[in-house]
């Protein structure tokens, strides 16, 4: 390692689909690195700014709330030099500049175009890209989420043969796996012995390089294992081919949306859970996050949905006389019946 690479900031990028646990696992190496000076940037799809939030109140000592940055001007690969470039060259030069940066893109980003921006000159010779870690839902592939239709491909490589893909969930997919130094499958809780090894399988042909594959549950690996890898990504992008290439690592997320519903206090946690079910169920949603208040109690309500999956805690009070009406963020792929999921959640479920 030459001199220059030793005090350049390492920096970690962690990348994965929407929902498969980026933040979670960000969470994880915040609680367990304390003491360490550790910026973090995080960027989503959706507007709510909702993983920030989720970071900030994490109550960790230690970690400050500006060590938080949030890039919530669209997806971090498009907008680099806008949004991402000056915001790193703003965390190089503070006063007590971090130690280690980690970056959760979002879950629709392509980290090639971020690693790209590495090179360039006002980053290049201060920051070095310590590894990238692709977070997989495991669940996700044994449903098969990430698969293509072979039929379906087979008619769209008849018609242009340079499609590769009928869904575009496998490609987003497919890029962030190639782009990985370190990949950890994630949920693992929710699979048997067998649909892991099936799964663990799937992801070793998926990725083109022999790469180390890590199990886990809510994120936890240690971060010694997740930071120091000393990878030096942005030196070594020909290894990691993405299927914008041949476009400059230009594109637009055109396959995907997102949106904010507004949604009015809940009379009760589980009426309101089955109602996040359906709409999911029934228009195809992908993720949905958010808050609300509940009839009755003083704290906010926090729900996430990874499919139909959801999760809820009650996260932090509110304060007495606050608006209790909620936001929910909706991201789905193109084509997402927006009317309908509004009209569905703008009353409260009965
Ligand atoms: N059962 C189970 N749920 C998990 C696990 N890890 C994370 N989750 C849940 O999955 C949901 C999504 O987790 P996040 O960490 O927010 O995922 P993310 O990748 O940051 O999501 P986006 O930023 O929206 O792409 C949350 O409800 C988590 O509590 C796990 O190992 N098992």
């Amino acid at each position: 390692m030459s001199a220059a690479s030793l005090s350049r900031v390492p920096v970690t990028i962690i990348t994965g689909f929407l929902g498969a646990g980026k933040t979670t696992l960000l969470r994880h190496i915040l609680h367990k690195a304390q003491g360490h000076r550790i910026a973090v940037v995080v960027n989503e799809f959706g507007s709510l700014g909702i993983d920030g939030e989720i970071l900030r109140g994490c109550g960790i000592e230690g970690c400050r709330d500006d060590d938080i940055v949030e890039l919530t001007n669209g997806c971090l690969c498009c907008t680099v030099a806008d949004d991402f470039l000056p915001t790193m060259e703003a965390l190089l030069d503070r006063a007590d500049p971090p130690e280690h940066v980690v970056i959760e893109t979002s879950g629709l980003a392509l980290p090639k175009p971020l690693l790209k921006a590495f090179g360039w000159p006002t980053v290049r010779n201060r920051m070095t890209v310590d590894g990238v870690i692709t977070v997989v839902d495991a669940p996700a592939i044994a449903t098969g989420r990430f698969a293509d239709d072979p039929d379906a491909v087979a008619q769209q490589r008849a018609a242009d043969p340079s499609l590769d893909h009928d869904n575009p969930l496998a490609e987003v997919f497919e890029d962030q796996l190639n782009a990985a130094d370190l990949i950890v499958l994630n949920k693992t809780d929710l699979l048997s012995a067998e649909e892991l090894a099936q799964v663990e399988a799937e992801v070793r042909r998926l990725s083109p390089r022999p790469i180390k594959i890590i199990r886990a549950t809510e994120g936890k690996v240690d971060p010694a294992v997740l930071l120091g890898l000393g990878a030096a990504a942005e030196a070594d992008l020909d290894a990691r081919p993405s299927h914008h290439d041949a476009e400059d690592g230009e594109h637009e997320h055109d396959d995907f949306e997102s949106f904010v519903v507004p949604v009015p206090e809940q009379a009760s946690v589980e009426a309101f859970l089955t109602q996040l079910q359906d709409v999911a169920s029934t228009f195809d949603v992908l993720r949905m996050k958010g808050f609300a208040s509940v009839q009755g109690k003083p704290m906010r309500l926090a729900v996430q949905g990874v499919g139909t999956r959801f999760r809820h805690e009650f996260d932090q009070p509110l304060p007495a006389g606050a608006d209790r009406s909620g936001r929910i963020v909706v991201i789905g792929q193109k084509g997402l019946n927006e009317a309908g999921i509004r009209a569905a959640l703008s009353h409260g479920a009965a």
